[in-house]
């Protein structure tokens, strides 16, 4: 039998805390959702999601924004376990003729150092879109390095490693359904 989604988890070496759950994310998914089709209503949009993080939340808000729209996937890496390398490598481009012209809804899990959106936008800038809307279920603001333009955010966090609905600690924790912290204490 697994153990519950209250519990302490650890993945690997490291210890985590329960943080968000299923509910509170659920909860502030569905008004992300409510507020991105208000502002795009009327609008000619195109999900970009950043893979693989932001494949829970992207599933979920796209699905709460009941907009209609492509979707396209990305793939950025910089982290290697719990540090950002600070090179950001793009390991699968968008697709440029489902951007141009269109209101890119930019959909990532997480800002953290900023290093990853502050060399992503200006890729997804020269394939012309109209507009972009950056979405973020997480930020850290004691984190960021670099300036961002972030349109909405789930919720504001310190600035602790965090796993869980999509997030991943070397690999694991994606398919934890809440999100934990790392426990330093251990
Ligand atoms: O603001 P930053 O410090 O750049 O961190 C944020 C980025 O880092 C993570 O991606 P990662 O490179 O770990 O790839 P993954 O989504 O496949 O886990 C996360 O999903 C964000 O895309
Ligand atoms: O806190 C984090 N957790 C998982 N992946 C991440 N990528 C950037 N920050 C984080
Ligand atoms: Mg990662």
């Amino acid at each position: 039998m697994s153990a519950p989604i209250t519990n302490r988890i650890q993945l690997h070496e490291l210890h985590f805390r329960p943080f968000l759950s299923a509910e509170e994310l659920e909860s502030r998914v569905r008004e992300l959702g409510e507020e991105l089709s208000r502002r795009l209503y009327g609008g000619d949009p195109c999900f970009v999601v950043m893979l693989k993080g932001a494949f829970v939340f992207a599933a979920d808000l796209l699905r709460a924004s009941g907009l209609h729209g492509e979707v396209c996937f990305v793939r950025t890496s910089s982290y290697s376990g719990t540090r950002s390398e600070g090179q950001v490598k793009l390991l699968i481009p968008p697709e440029a003729e489902l951007i141009r012209g269109k209101d890119i809804v930019l959909v990532e899990d997480i800002i953290d150092s900023g290093l990853t959106m502050q060399a992503f936008l200006p890729m997804l800038r020269e394939l012309q879109p109209r507009s972009i809307t950056l979405v973020t279920l997480l930020h850290k603001p004691e984190a960021q390095q670099v300036p961002v333009p972030v349109d909405l955010v789930g919720f504001t966090i310190p600035s602790k490693f965090v796993v869980g609905y999509g997030l991943d600690y070397d690999g694991l924790g994606r398919n934890l359904p809440a999100i934990y912290q790392l426990d330093e204490s251990y």
